[in-house]
């Protein structure tokens, strides 16, 4: 099993005027999410937000420890974590107490939970545990969220190629959460637009984990940055981006996909958004 968290900082919008298409994949994209047997993990000064891939062999539990790169005692002395599983079926044990996660489940884990140890129940097919972790000043419940209990949004329209679901997990509106907002967007076969016309919100930064692409050769083109000053990233399946809360963030794909989104920051207000004129894009 291997390790790894690697740091990316946080930049102001000057910062990535001059950046060319190698600086800015270095800076933005997590390249690999899910490795057999690891856990792979960014720590971004982006609100401080910890996120990444848990990917258990069957057999082989891994726990997510984390305390002198945090200062801390154990890693969710003073975080909250949620996660969602795009793997096979397997299993999650919060301080003893074990409970069983198929495809698309996710989970609110509180602040103080002292060990969280994910499972597979198969190397074949391995869950895949997108787990996001954000600071966090107050204990609330645990909870599972099974998909069919997800807040389901249905948005946009297939003659301007944005037809999709917006699934909330973790929303203020109907759970207890200290900062984490989290959930998946699913778009219908035949749309490629995700988030447009987009926004910004100053108030919260967010990561888009894209995954679930309509076919091998399927890319995403996740554009970022000022609305006026717009950049992209080409996404292979199952890699992730972060968006300073200055940032739009929204993306077309070549066939369908899906994403997990999860944000963090002043708010927990999932509608407080500046919405960009489509005149001010560049
Ligand atoms: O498809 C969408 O639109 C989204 O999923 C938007 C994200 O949820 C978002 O950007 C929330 O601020
Ligand atoms: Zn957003």
């Amino acid at each position: 099993m291997s390790f790894k968290m690697v740091t990316r900082y946080a930049h102001s919008p000057k910062d990535i005027q001059h950046y060319d298409t190698k600086e800015l994949r270095d800076e933005f994209l997590m390249d690999k999410i899910f490795s057999l047997g690891d856990i792979l993990l960014t720590y971004t000064y982006n609100d401080r937000m910890i996120f990444g891939g848990v990917t258990p062999k069957a057999g082989e539990p891994l726990e997510i420890k984390l305390d002198k790169d945090l200062g801390v005692d154990y890693f969710l002395q003073r975080r909250e974590l949620g996660f969602i599983n795009i793997g096979g079926s397997g299993s999650v044990t919060i301080d003893g107490q074990k409970d069983n996660i198929v495809k698309h489940d996710g989970y609110y884990i509180g602040m103080g939970a002292k060990h969280v140890v994910f499972e597979s129940d198969s190397s074949d097919d391995p869950a895949k545990f997108y787990v996001v972790s954000t600071p966090a000043h107050k204990t609330y419940p645990n909870k599972k969220l099974p998909f069919k209990d997800a807040i389901a949004m249905p948005m946009g329209n297939q003659k301007d190629m944005n037809k999709r679901t917006i699934y909330k997990y973790i929303d203020a509106s109907s759970m207890d959460t200290c900062q984490l907002q989290m959930g998946y967007t699913v778009l219908e076969p035949g749309n490629g637009w995700n988030t447009m016309p987009c926004h910004t919100h100053a108030r919260r930064m967010e990561t888009y984990m894209y995954c679930e692409f309509g076919s091998k050769d399927t890319r995403v083109f996740h554009f970022m940055g000022k609305p006026d000053e717009s950049k992209h990233i080409v996404l292979e399946p199952e890699q992730a981006v972060v968006n300073p809360s200055w940032s739009i963030h929204c993306g077309v794909g070549t066939t369908s996909y899906s994403f997990i989104w999860a944000m963090c920051g002043e708010n927990q207000t999932y509608d407080d958004m500046d919405m960009v004129d489509m005149h001010d894009l560049r």
